[in-house]
């Protein structure tokens, strides 16, 4: 997507992209980073921000989700909780095909980078809440473990993400075009391949009303790092579709035993 600031007209674009999805079911739609207020500035995401569970862009998800019979995943809502301060969460929420908000996943790793692009300085933890935890949910399709762009340069939580169970890794991103460009591919895959889980990243692309240009390229990774599917940016909004075999899954695993074998290091490795 090339989401914009005002959540109605990116919730219009949803709506649309959803009409085009494939018949099968169960079926993950992971939506990209900021997918309802990309560029919105903090000050305005900060009004924007609901109360976990209650407001209109969330209750707007869960009818999605519920209307097409599909887990949908949001990048990254801003939430608030009363106590808040002038800053934000940016959670990613998972929504059940029936409506209800399965999880909520708080970005860890916030990007506060100096990328040489026109925007120059990142500064996300001014206007943002990390969070703390590292969370998978269950799902018909398996377990599903959730991560949000920046992450995606840190193996330890996905290690994490694989040691609770996780099968499939969600990763709503919005890579800048020019770390993108250099980075995306090879750490999504290296990610997936790693951990032996398929992964689905959505993802951002385009020059937004702020000015930012993301690189795009939402893609679908199987547990042996083969791209399965991928949006090559000369359409947006695109949907990048696959589908994935999990028995393989288990064949990798077998295989290659990497979760035993994380034994070895870390009996050297005391951190
Ligand atoms: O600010 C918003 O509205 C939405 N959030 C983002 O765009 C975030 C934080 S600025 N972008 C990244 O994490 C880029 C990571 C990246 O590009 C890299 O790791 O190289």
């Amino acid at each position: 997507m090339t989401s914009q600031p005002d959540p109605q007209q990116n919730l219009a674009q949803i709506e649309q992209l959803l009409q085009q999805l494939p018949p099968e079911r169960p079926q993950l739609v992971v939506l990209p980073e900021a997918c309802l207020c990309f560029g919105a500035g903090d000050k305005r995401q900060r009004e924007l921000a609901e109360q976990p569970g209650s407001g209109p862009m969330q209750q707007r998800l869960s009818a999605l989700a519920k209307e097409h019979g599909i887990y949908l995943l949001a990048g990254t809502v801003p939430l608030v909780e009363q106590k808040d301060d002038d800053k934000f969460s940016a959670a990613s929420l998972v929504y059940g095909p029936s409506g209800e908000c399965l999880a909520r996943y708080d970005k860890i790793h916030l990007f506060d980078v100096d990328v040489a692009d026109s925007t120059r300085t990142y500064r996300e933890s001014a206007w943002t809440h990390a969070g703390e935890k590292v969370i998978t949910v269950d799902t018909e399709f398996g377990r599903l473990g959730l991560a949000v762009c920046y992450d995606v340069r840190f193996p330890e939580l996905f290690r994490a993400l694989r040691e609770q169970g996780a099968e499939v890794i969600a990763l709503p991103s919005a890579f800048t075009r020019v770390t993108g460009a250099a980075h995306w591919h090879v750490l999504a895959r290296a990610r997936a391949i790693e951990q032996q889980c398929a992964l689905v990243a959505g993802a951002q692309v385009g020059t937004h009303a702020n000015g930012r240009e993301t690189y795009g390229h939402a893609l679908v990774v199987d547990a042996w790092g083969k791209l399965l599917s991928e949006c090559d940016g000369t359409q947006s909004p695109c949907l990048a579709s696959a589908r994935v075999d999990l028995t393989e899954l288990d064949e990798i695993r077998r295989n290659i035993p990497v979760a035993k074998h994380f034994a070895s290091s870390k009996k050297v490795i005391h951190e």
